[in-house]
């Protein structure tokens, strides 16, 4: 499977008001990693400029040409919507089949086995808001099985679930890593990206180390982000200059 996705001087913001600064690198084809950095550090919006997302202010992306699949934040989504689990498994069609062809017997015959995967067998016509957080986000994974992208990035998506969930999310995870995708997850708990996530990207708007785990999350480089999050402006302008 292929899935490199190349940045060049990439520089993104909100309104004006920074978020990534000059971020330059490369996930190579079937990599593992994990992004990292203080709250507001640009992570969410990096994740969706790469999804094509969020526009960039500078700089290139350089994406594979085939579909890249994005799990948002939970936070970041109306669980009000009344649609049944089954439906939401498959959504995760609808980049190859488009909004006007039907769904086939074979299509929904894979979104039946992705929430048997996650562990939603008998979930089909639950409505999403009878749901709790971690039978949510396994929904969410199931959606992400029946996409099966080459290239999976996902946002704090072992959040506000329990560890019973986050083991078995977690395994999916193993599994596609093993299966040659590229994948991307923000995260917070370091113990974890240490035991699972052999690369990191350490942002704090500005790039603090990109690289193997154990190096990238090294004492120095952590102080480094956390005296850059100290120091940020929320009026700044992009890059620090004047606007
Ligand atoms: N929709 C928005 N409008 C304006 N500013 C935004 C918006 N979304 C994010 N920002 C700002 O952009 C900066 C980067 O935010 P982002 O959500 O990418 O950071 P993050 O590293 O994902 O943070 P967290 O760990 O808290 O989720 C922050 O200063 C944030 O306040």
């Amino acid at each position: 499977m292929s899935g490199a996705i190349r940045l060049r001087d990439v520089t993104l913001s909100h309104e004006r008001h920074p978020a990534v600064h000059h971020l330059s690198g490369e996930f190579a084809p079937g990599s593992l990693t994990a992004i990292v950095g203080p709250n507001g550090a640009g992570k969410t919006t990096l994740l969706r400029a790469i999804a094509g997302l969020h526009p960039l202010d500078e700089g290139r992306i350089e994406r594979p040409a085939e579909r890249i699949a994005l799990l948002p934040q939970m936070s970041a989504l109306d669980r009000g919507f009344p649609i049944a689990c089954l439906d939401v498994a498959l959504l995760g069609h609808w980049s190859r089949t488009g909004a006007f062809r039907a769904i086939g017997l074979a299509e929904r015959a894979r979104a039946e086995a992705a929430l048997e995967a996650v562990g939603l067998s008998g979930f089909a016509r639950r409505p999403v808001g009878s749901l709790s957080a971690g039978q949510f986000q396994r929904l969410l994974f199931a959606r992400l099985l029946v996409q099966d992208a080459p290239v999976i990035l996902l946002d704090e998506p072992f959040n506000a679930v329990d560890a019973r969930t986050a083991a078995d999310l977690l395994r999916l995870v193993r599994e596609w890593h093993g299966q040659g995708r590229t994948v991307v997850a923000v995260l917070h708990d370091l113990d974890l990206v240490r035991r699972e996530f052999p690369e990191t990207l350490l942002l704090a708007r500005d790039p603090i180390a990109w690289g193997g785990t154990e190096e990238a999350l090294g004492a120095a480089n952590r102080l480094r982000a956390r005296m850059m999050a100290e120091g940020w402006d929320a009026e700044a302008s992009p890059c620090g200059l004047a606007a």
